[in-house]
């Protein structure tokens, strides 16, 4: 069916008269303009054009490229056709207006059948350009590899038929029905409710002979380096699949072996920090993970029954490219693989402790006794912290702090400013009359900088590779809480009052030991209206990204420097410093006031609980925990402490010092 007098202009204006199809069709046509534009940027002109965006056409519609290719190839010899990864369009260059034109006529309205026999009208409009933005160079997880061809079609066939799915299935233990795939374990049976193997308890007849050999030879040919003692068999029908998952630390060595058999499918692997790469295992490959790829990037399929796949005949196992013009689907077939893993018998002392199901309960690291162990603590839970969570991190700090807006608003327009710690640069763009500059140690929150357009780059705080006397002003917010010795925070102050003229002055900021001043708790504790609009707006934005900020503990809220309470009415003059050295750093219980100055706060990553969802125990095999956990560390201030270490310095005066909303902070000047 295809929509009447498709030839007529949408801008027409004229005298034409409408029937209701006709006018139908172009409620239709306008209202796909308007989605492209309002939810993908995809601006559509009036006037023909070499190229069109097929609105409905979409890998992500489930219509192929094969598919939309026939229709398309009628209306006469294409440039390209470029289609998108999970989006419901697609663009098509033509070598002539001609063509475009006759393409437009014939197909807008043109009903076509998806790859699953459903019904799809296409939608057509002129773009100027086709334009999509490309996601830069992937690369795989570093310690993946798939083998392909791994074992011949025969060797595939005997094990596929190796395989009793009706048999044994008196002992429940070994196999199972879950509810998006069924399971057959060897060597040792895996427990879904604690995603673990009873290490005392192998089972009778350990792996089948027919692998034992397979394995033996994947050892001579060094395709890897120990000999597995466990097999889980998993069995996907199409729309079957498997949530994202770490294999539990503690449960398993290092390798991570799998077959792929009977049909191909895309593995998802997911960075802690939201990076997702496709990895397509071809039938008879051989996916090998290690160290990185094992131990901290999750795995998981998606249950659908298309994947979005390389349309290139050459190519087959490994990364799916961002190549929009060379993406198709693939039907799924029923896919069986074989995940051999190595039963762990010493405790896991990998190097990814932030997803270490061991290492998150063993020791914590102790207050520096030198400024070595400083650097090294700094390191392990300031710098690489921020760099892991940045993105995360980023998206639940947007609303600048009203005082901070204010310092910055009073300066003289021309002014030279520092951001000393910029994060993702909120406070940049607060006043536009000043040139400002942002600096900060975490590369990957300088990326978010760089995107914004502010100008920053990557340094230390306590050596800033700028000019001494060259700012009329500095910002230090939330900064130089996170040094770990008094003589640090000492010297990062004095870093501050180097880059300042004669007469200019800084703003520094650090959170609070008293978390309640003067019967008055924060305003955020007290939950302020915009506060809970921020936090909801914050999660739609994180969930939309796959991940969810962990709500029961209230952490990682806007500002978490001021959303402590606290039971202890602490008194103003009551704070005395303490410290417990030699001793392991407590671990701070998010909303609580605080018990020791040097603390380890945590950030959650918890994954989106709508996506994947989880319909086995504990989300399946993995990670009984999928949330890594990350400790920042801090020195939070006692009442005068600031001052104090600022009278350290010379050449200051002192000229406002005061408490706003769990945070100590003072205005220097330089003299
Ligand atoms: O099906 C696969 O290849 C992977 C299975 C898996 O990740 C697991 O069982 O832990
Ligand atoms: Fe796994
Ligand atoms: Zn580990």
């Amino acid at each position: 069916m295809a929509a009447p007098s498709i030839t007529m202009n949408i801008n027409h204006k004229g005298g034409l008269k409408l029937n209701k199809i006709e006018k139908k069709f172009l409620r239709k046509q306008s209202r796909a303009r308007h989605v492209l534009l309002q939810h993908e940027g995809i601006q559509a002109v009036s006037h023909p054009t070499q190229s069109l965006v097929v609105a409905n056409g979409g890998l992500g519609n489930g219509v192929s490229r094969k598919q939309l290719l026939l229709a398309l190839e009628n209306s006469g010899p294409m440039e390209a056709l470029l289609m998108p990864p999970n989006k419901p369009y697609a663009f098509v260059i033509y070598k002539t207006i001609e063509e475009s034109k006759k393409a437009y006529a014939n197909l807008n309205g043109k009903e076509i059948i998806d790859d699953l026999g459903q019904k799809i009208i296409l939608y057509l409009n002129y773009v100027e350009k086709a334009q999509w933005k490309k996601l830069g160079l992937q690369a795989l997880p570093p310690g993946l590899l798939v083998v392909e061809e791994i074992i011949s079609s025969e060797d595939e066939k005997m094990l596929l038929e190796s395989v009793n799915w009706t048999g044994d299935t008196g002992n429940q233990n070994f196999q199972k029905s879950l509810k998006h795939r069924r399971v057959k374990h060897f060597g040792y049976e895996f427990n879904y409710e604690n995603n673990s193997v009873d290490k005392d308890k192998p089972l009778p007849g350990g792996l089948p002979d027919i692998c034992n050999s397979i394995l033996e030879k994947w050892l001579k040919e060094g395709y890897i380096k120990h000999k597995p003692d466990q097999l889980t068999i998993n069995q996907y029908e199409p729309g079957h699949g498997i949530p994202a998952h770490i294999d539990t630390h503690s449960a398993f060595e290092d390798e991570i072996i799998s077959l792929s058999l009977g049909s191909e499918i895309v593995m998802d692997f997911k960075h802690p920090e939201g990076v997702t790469v496709q990895v397509m295992l071809p039938r008879r490959s051989l996916l090998v993970m290690t160290g990185e790829s094992r131990y901290l990037w999750t795995h998981g399929i998606t249950p659908r029954k298309f994947d979005t796949v390389q349309a290139s005949e050459q190519f087959k196992g490994g990364i799916i490219t961002s190549d929009i013009g060379d993406l198709t689907l693939s039907k799924r077939g029923i896919r069986t693989s074989f995940t051999f893993r190595k039963v762990r018998r010493v405790p896991c002392n990998c190097s990814y402790s932030s997803v270490c199901d061991r290492q998150r309960k063993a020791t914590l690291p102790s207050l520096p006794e030198s400024s070595k162990e400083a650097c090294q603590l700094e390191q392990e839970h300031v710098h690489r912290v921020y760099d892991l969570i940045a993105r995360h991190f980023s998206s639940t700090r947007h609303s600048p702090w009203p005082r901070i807006v204010e310092f910055l608003k009073a300066l003289p327009s021309g002014s030279v400013v520092a951001d000393v710690g910029c994060g993702n640069g909120k406070y940049l763009g607060i006043n536009k009359e000043l040139y400002m500059i942002g600096c900060d140690h975490s590369q990957n929150l300088l990326d978010i900088c760089r995107e914004r357009e502010f100008q920053a780059l990557v340094c230390d705080a306590l050596s800033i590779p700028f000019r001494s006397g060259s700012f009329d002003a500095c910002i230090s917010i939330a900064v130089i809480h996170h040094f770990s010795t008094a003589e640090r925070r000492v010297a990062a102050l004095q870093e501050l009052v180097r880059l300042l003229r004669p007469g200019g002055q800084a703003l520094i900021y650090v959170w609070a030991m008293e978390q309640e001043y003067k019967n008055h708790r924060s305003k955020y504790l007290r939950g302020s209206k915009t506060c809970l609009q921020d936090k909801e707006e914050i999660n739609n934005v994180i969930a939309a990204e796959g991940l969810l900020v962990n709500q029961m503990s209230g952490e990682n809220s806007e500002d978490l420097e001021s959303s402590v309470s606290s039971t202890d009415n602490i008194k103003e003059e009551g704070c005395k410093p303490r410290k417990v050295p030699n001793s392991e750093l407590p671990v701070h219980t998010n909303r609580t006031s605080f018990h020791s100055q040097d603390v380890l706060v945590p950030w959650h990553l918890k994954r989106n609980p709508g996506k994947d969802k989880a319909v086995e125990p504990f989300g399946l095999a993995g990670c009984p925990d999928p949330c890594p956990v990350f400790h920042r560390y801090y020195h939070v201030f006692c009442n005068g402490e600031l001052e104090a270490s600022c009278q350290a310095l010379g050449d200051v005066n002192i000229l406002q010092s005061y408490y706003d909303e769990g945070n100590w902070c003072v205005v220097l000047q330089k003299v």
